[in-house]
């Protein structure tokens, strides 16, 4: 991506810290200049330092782009704090706050809500993005570009859909990693040493995972692969795929329960 405009009038980053800091980190990867950023952050960690970038500085009369990647609880203390040119575009991450809370504090500005996640950290996240009427295809395309640099980037049409993405992917890896906790535990419980448990479960989310993104083949299908009749798999399957106490409902009423928290603190 050609980051030419955003290295000349700046970007502000409020708040670095998990996923703010995975974001920069994409960002100064993939053609952003350290010096056109200015980050505002109350608690720097220390790597922040290694990025070469400004922090708590002054900041640009109008900047590019204003990433805003504080929690929500925070956001309104910080929204009247922050000021933006003619011409910045408003990217915020955070979960459940709504556009019209953005328009509310930036009322004629582009603003664009995202949606990522951690894998973002090693380049491998997914975020979902929408704007508000004013954000136009040149806006939105600068919004993707930048989330692009922390991994893949999906287009909302309707922003109701943002508390469910949130829910899913944005919430998603936790329930993963708790997959390899929960997985790991239970082969400790069937007699295996914890660091073997932990590596197997590991290497089996990791290894199921890069095999369920490369091709073409559904992950039904990928199961069904794996489950031989009357062997082992179908024996685990029956137990974890029971409509009643099995991982659908669990997982439907996870998601749910995210979803509606996300609901919650765009209140
Ligand atoms: N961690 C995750 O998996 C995801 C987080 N998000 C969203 O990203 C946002 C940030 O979350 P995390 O990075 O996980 O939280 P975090 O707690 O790691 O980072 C928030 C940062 O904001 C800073 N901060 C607090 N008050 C501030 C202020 N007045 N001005 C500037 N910075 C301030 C904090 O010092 C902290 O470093 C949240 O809104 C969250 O909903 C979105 C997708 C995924
Ligand atoms: O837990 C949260 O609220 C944030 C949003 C998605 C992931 N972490």
């Amino acid at each position: 991506m050609d980051f030419s405009d955003v290295n000349a009038r700046g970007l502000v980053l409020v708040g670095c810290g998990r996923m703010g800091g995975a974001l920069l980190d994409g960002w100064l990867k993939n053609g952003l200049t350290a010096s056109a950023v200015q980050v505002i952050e109350p608690h720097p960690r220390p790597e922040l330092a290694g990025f070469g970038v400004s922090v708590n500085g002054a900041l640009p009369a109008d900047p590019a782009v204003l990433v805003i990647a504080v929690k929500p609880q925070m956001m309104a203390e910080v929204l009247p704090r922050l000021s933006v040119g003619p011409d910045t575009l408003v990217v915020s991450v955070a979960a459940g706050v709504t556009i019209a809370s953005y328009e509310a504090a930036f009322p004629a500005a582009p603003i664009v809500r995202a949606m990522p996640n951690t894998p973002a950290a090693i380049g491998q996240g997914i975020t979902a993005i929408i704007g508000n009427a004013k954000a136009g295809a040149a806006q939105l395309d600068l919004a993707e570009a930048l989330m692009a640099a922390v991994g893949r980037v999906v287009r909302l049409q309707d922003e109701g859909q943002m508390d469910a993405v949130t829910a899913l992917s944005g919430s998603g890896p936790a329930y993963v990693f708790h997959l390899i906790e929960a997985m790991a535990a239970a082969g400790v419980a069937e007699g295996l040493a914890p660091d073997l448990a932990l590596a197997l479960a590991r290497a089996t989310v990791a290894g199921a995972g890069a095999l369920a993104v490369s091709g073409d083949e559904d992950p039904a299908r990928l199961r069904e692969n794996v489950t031989s009749p009357g062997g082992t798999t179908a024996a685990g399957l029956a137990v974890l795929m029971d409509a009643g106490t099995g991982l659908p409902p669990l997982m439907r009423a996870t998601i749910a329960a995210a979803a509606a928290r996300s609901r919650e603190l765009g209140k």
